[in-house]
Order: structure tokens, then C-alpha cells, then sequence
């Protein structure tokens, strides 16, 4: 199937404990279209876990809206989520373990992930050995996935993702454990998945090489989307209730109650803070269309 879109608006999700709420997302807006590849990047806490296992159907937010192509997972039912997870949004959680048995082969694995996919209606499901090519490991389907190399494990684990041809897959640390070599074995299978099937791929990441290597890197702080990068470039995001963050260190130069104003005379946009035009501070304002081809 082709890449699914992923929509979030006003996402907030609220951990509700005894010690008191822990508010892990705090209004996250958020587009990404299909067939892209985008990974979530930010400081430990700052809610990247929590917003893939809401993308992934793992728990629901507490408010806002999650769009996964055409359903808006609000309304789906628990069995309807669980049906999509598996079928249409394929999910590698963190620990190439937890997704794989490990006394089994490469093609068991594969298999099994399969199986669980055809108890549903319309799913056509691939060769297992064309799976295991995608992501490097073309011939090693006997092979036990406890024999496996760390990268290597990490890639079956990306293949029980992708067995059933999901339109979205969502990766969590994929690379946390390997050395440079094994990371750049994962990248590469990761873009040939996006680049042979178009699958839409979202990738949870302490690593800010695989966010470069991804295209587009959000940035998650303190529970919203704080900044992005795009090839290399880095955007500062206006959110869907107008604010926008700015780095912790250009807030050194524009601390909290800095005026702005907003001055359009000269046909284009221009902030001025206490006055003076940004860019005199040493900060140059471009904007362009969130859509706008990168
Ligand atoms: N089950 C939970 N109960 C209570 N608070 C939680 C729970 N899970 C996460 N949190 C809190 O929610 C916030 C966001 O956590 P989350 O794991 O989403 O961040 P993260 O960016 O993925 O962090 P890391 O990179 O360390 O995995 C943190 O303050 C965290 O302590």
C-alpha cells in the first residue's frame, strides 16, 4: 500500500499519577504527508515515546485530534486500532527483542507477523524473502534471530514491521545500541523501504545523524514541536494556537516579555522587538508555507 499521512492537532496527553499529572504533551500540531520520512528528536522527557505510541494506537490522548490517513483514531474502537496496528501501521518498539522470537528463523518471524495481518479482511501480503532483501537480508531467512548480529537484529525486527505492508511504520530508537556501522546499516534499510514502497516512516531518535540522514528532524520540547530541521536547515514552528518556540539560546537575546510587533509596511513581514528590527540582533527571520516543497 502507499504511505499514509499522519495529522496531529492539538494533541495533549496527561499522565495521570499518584505523586501528581505529568503533562507529556502540551498541544502538539503537526503534518506529515505520505510517503515522508521524519524523525522525532529532543531532550530526554520531552514526550517523543509518548507521541509515537499515540501515532502507534498504544494509548489515546487525552485531548486533540490524531489523523492516520483517512481515519481519525479518536473514533476508532479498540479492536478497529488493534486491526490497524499490525495491517496498515506497522510498529517496531525500542529493543530489537521485543519484536522478534528469538529462537526462531528470519521466515518464521516474518511469518508469524503475517499470519496475525491475514485474520483481517484484504491484506496482501509479500514474499517474505523480498522483506528480508528490503532491509539487507536477503538470503539469511533460516538463520535464528538469536544468531544475529545487533544491526542485523535491528533490521528483522524492521522486517516483522513491514511484513504486512503497512502504509505508516513507527520505529523507536533504531539505532540506540549500534555502532556507526550497524546505524548506517538500519538508515539504508529504512530508505529503501521509503524509497521502494513509499511507506510513510516515523522514527523516535537520540541520534541527531539519523535525523539528518532522515530529511526531516521534529524537534519535541517540553510536550510540543519545538523546531524543525530540513535538509540541514533549521525552522523555528508556529503551532496551531499562534505561539512559536524559540532555541533556549536565542531566548537568551529575546528573554520571556519581549515585545514584538508585527510591522507589514513593506509588503513583506517584519518583527521588530522593543522596537529594533530583529535581524539587527542577530537574528534573521525567513518564513515559508508549511507546505511549501523543501
Ligand atoms: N507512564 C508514565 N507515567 C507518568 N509519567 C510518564 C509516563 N511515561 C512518561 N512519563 C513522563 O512524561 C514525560 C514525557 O516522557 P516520554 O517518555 O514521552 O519522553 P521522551 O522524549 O520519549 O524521553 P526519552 O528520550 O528519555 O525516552 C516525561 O516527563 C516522563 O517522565
Amino acid at each position: 500500500m502507499t504511505g499514509l499521512a499522519v495529522t496531529c492537532r492539538r494533541v495533549v496527553h496527561i499522565y495521570r499519577a499518584d505523586a501528581g499529572d505529568v503533562v507529556a504533551l502540551a498541544g502538539v500540531d503537526l503534518h506529515i504527508a505520505p510517503g515522508e520520512m521524519v524523525a522525532f528528536v529532543g531532550p530526554s522527557g520531552s514526550g517523543k515515546s509518548t507521541l509515537i505510541a499515540l501515532l502507534a494506537g498504544l494509548m489515546r490522548p487525552s485531548a486533540g485530534r490524531v489523523g492516520i490517513g483517512t481515519y481519525d483514531m479518536g473514533k476508532l474502537s479498540d479492536a478497529e486500532i488493534s486491526r490497524l496496528r499490525g495491517t496498515e501501521v506497522g510498529v517496531v518498539l525500542q529493543g530489537a527483542a521485543r519484536n522478534l522470537l528469538p529462537y526462531a528463523s528470519l521466515h518464521r518471524n516474518i511469518w508469524l507477523a503475517q499470519t496475525r495481518a491475514a485474520g483481517t479482511r484484504g491484506v496482501k501480503l509479500d514474499d517474505p524473502e523480498r522483506i528480508l532483501d528490503l532491509v539487507g537480508l536477503g538470503g539469511q531467512g533460516k538463520a535464528k534471530v538469536g544468531q544475529l548480529a545487533p544491526g542485523a537484529r535491528q533490521r528483522a525486527a524492521l522486517a516483522v514491521g513491514i511484513a504486512a505492508g503497512p502504509g505508516l511504520l513507527l520505529v523507536d530508537e533504531p539505532t540506540s545500541q549500534l555502532d556507526a556501522e550497524g546505524r548506517d546499516e538500519v538508515v539504508h534499510a529504512l530508505e529503501t523501504v521509503n524509497a521502494e514502497r513509499g511507506t510513510t516512516i516515523v522514527v523516535v531518535t537520540h541520534d541527531g545523524e539519523v535525523g539528518n540522514r532522515l530529511g526531516r528532524a521534529v524537534t519535541i520540547r517540553d510536550g510540543r514541536v519545538g523546531a524543525e530541521g530540513r535538509d540541514g536547515q533549521d525552522f523555528a514552528v508556529v503551532a496551531g494556537d499562534g505561539t512559536i518556540q524559540l532555541p533556549p539560546e536565542v531566548l537568551g537575546e529575546f528573554p520571556p516579555g519581549t515585545l514584538f510587533t508585527v510591522d507589514r509596511s513593506n509588503g513583506g513581514v517584519t518583527l521588530l522587538a522593543n522596537g529594533e528590527p530583529v535581524g539587527e540582533q542577530g537574528l534573521d527571520v525567513a518564513a515559508r508555507q508549511a507546505d511549501a516543497p523543501v
